[in-house]
């Protein structure tokens, strides 16, 4: 087995259409509610370091005689995520307590929603447009959505003698959304694509953090090849062990399949990822019976239809449409800028995509009342998402802070001097990355708007429209005197190398710091050497 698992690793995993796969996922989120499912304690979801057990209460714990009270908000949430994946929300859905016993969790049973979910079907649209897969469109169903308890954690720890275990009950009753979709995935990339997907719309609506690395977010695979039983895989924390797992499952089923090997695969087993192999958990024959009742204590959610309607009147506009906006005229973004103004990497993003999002469409806006309707759209892209967007991570000022000096209307002012090229590029970089940085040094502080002209006085900044020919000519001859090497100025007279000439361009540029443009000195370099072509 040692010789197969190298062998799977030294191969990669090859997709082989004579074994079809099909995935299906289940995702557990942990919503960040102010307070927990059923209790007032704060959520330690929100807060990630916290002494053990700070964050509970009687009920959390479950000491005999508390009760659960449902919090509302989780209920919110949940409906925002059902109708944005065109679920559809259950006007009654009822609590089930799950039963099991393990430290972590001191009810002996956990709340979940197993015979009437929250909400049922939905779908994920997966494009090769939007999300770099294979087919020009996928679609993702969704079985259900269901809201439950989070459990505690155990922490095991070794001493001489001992494994001790000890048990952490912050993360007890946090609220969890249990997402179900269908067996519908083909391939990896389609799994990648959803995860990504997902995670971003949790994040989008504000309903979780969807973090993999701190378990906001956990992904549990199924997996079956040509019709056999299937195979769950748990532990996977991050999205290369999802990845990674699946890769090494396939390879696993397709070698037995493919020896003949096949009667592990007839019963559906859990698997579990150390890192690089699965391992076998429990077959169907161990499989627990958790003994699911309705809960007797809580009574059903029956919602009105004017909440549900309410709720859908408060939903935002979602990431695929802000995408297919931001991609078409008048912004024409590509795919990558679109991402960086849709797409949130974690919720506490200094550059939080919809505070930049904004930025950038207000500043759109602004410039184009300033410039005209036939204003270049790349100005915006290329000077908000990459040339201001940069200065602040390297300056690691907060988006939020410089805004304060830079206001759309400011910036687009700035964008104005770009386009009538009262300034060069270079001159703008370099004016804007100081306004910065001198707002960074004054730690912040300094709230005034900068007066553009006066900066541009003070630095010399002015594109030189009316060249001054001496300078100009001092310029040129001074870049030659340094390169009088003969083969190189020959092969410039007679035309042989281009290159050479916009070597010599390049280097006035950088001389002039950009206040000369490339066709002045490409005119002047041509007329000093007397080159025709
Ligand atoms: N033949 C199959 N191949 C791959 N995946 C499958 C197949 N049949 C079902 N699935 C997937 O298995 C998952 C079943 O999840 P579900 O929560 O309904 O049940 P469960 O895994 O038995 O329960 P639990 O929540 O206790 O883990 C779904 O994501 C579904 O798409
Ligand atoms: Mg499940
Ligand atoms: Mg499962």
């Amino acid at each position: 087995s040692l010789a197969r698992t190298k062998a799977i690793h030294s191969h990669g995993a090859p997709f082989r259409p004579e074994y079809a796969l099909k995935c299906g996922l289940e995702i557990h989120t942990q919503l960040n509610t102010k307070n927990k499912l059923f209790s007032q304690s704060t959520n330690s979801a929100t807060s990630l370091v916290d002494a053990p057990n700070h964050h509970t209460s009687y009920y959390d714990i479950a000491l005999p005689g508390t009760q659960p009270v449902l919090n509302l908000e989780a209920i919110l949430f949940a409906m925002k995520l059902s109708l944005a994946l065109g679920s559809q929300v259950n006007s009654i859905s009822q609590f089930d307590r799950k039963h099991y016993f393990y430290g972590d969790q001191p009810q002996g049973y956990q709340l979940t929603q197993h015979y009437r979910p929250f909400a049922r079907g939905g779908k994920i649209n997966l494009s090769k447009e939007l999300d770099d897969i294979d087919e020009s469109a996928k679609e993702i169903g969704i079985l259900q959505l269901q809201i439950e308890q989070d459990t505690g954690k155990s922490h095991y720890t070794e001493t001489d003698k001992d494994v001790i275990t000890l048990v952490d009950l912050n993360r007890s009753n946090v609220p969890l959304i249990e997402l179900v979709t269908k067996p519908d995935f083909s391939d990896i990339k389609q799994v990648r694509a959803f995860i990504k997907k997902y995670q971003n719309l949790v994040r989008h609506l504000h309903i979780s953090s969807g973090d993999l690395e701190t378990g906001a977010m956990r992904v549990d695979v199924n997996l079956s090849i040509n019709e056999y039983a299937r195979v769950e895989l748990k532990n996977l924390p991050n999205t290369s062990s999802i990845i990674n797992a699946i890769k090494y499952e396939y390879q696993r089923q397709v070698e037995l399949i493919s020896v003949g090997d096949t009667s592990s695969l007839m019963e559906p087993e859990t698997r579990g990822w150390t890192g690089s192999s699965t391992v076998k958990l429990r077959s169907k024959e161990t499989t627990i019976d958790y003994r699911y009742m309705p809960d007797p204590e809580l009574p059903y959610i029956n919602l009105a239809p004017d909440v549900i309607s309410g709720v859908r009147g408060l939903m935002p506009q979602l990431p695929d449409d802000i995408m297919r906006i931001l991609m078409k005229k008048p912004y024409q973004l590509s795919l990558k800028d679109a991402k960086i103004l849709t797409y949130n990497s974690n919720q506490n993003d200094m550059y939080n995509h919809e505070a930049l999002r904004s930025y950038y469409l207000d500043t759109f806006r602004e410039f184009s009342k300033l410039a005209g309707e036939r204003s270049n759209a790349k100005l915006p892209t290329n000077w908000i998402i990459h040339e201001f967007l940069g200065d602040l991570n390297k300056l690691q000022i907060p988006l939020a802070k410089a805004k304060e000096i830079l206001p759309p209307p400011v910036f687009a002012q700035f964008l104005k001097l770009l386009h009538e090229e009262v300034i060069s590029a270079t001159s703008g970089k370099m004016l804007l990355f100081h306004i910065l940085e001198n707002f960074e040094q004054s730690n912040c502080q300094d709230l005034s708007i900068p007066d553009f002209s006066k900066l541009i006085e003070k630095f010399e900044l002015h594109a030189i429209n009316q060249v001054d020919p001496q300078e100009l000519m001092d310029l040129c001859n001074d870049v030659i005197a340094q390169h009088t090497d003969d083969t190189f100025i020959r092969n410039l007279v007679t035309g042989k190398k281009k290159s050479s000439l916009k070597f010599l361009i390049g280097q006035g540029m950088r001389r002039s710091q950009g206040r000369i443009k490339a066709n002045e000195f490409e005119k002047k370099f041509k007329e000093i050497l007397n080159i025709q072509w």
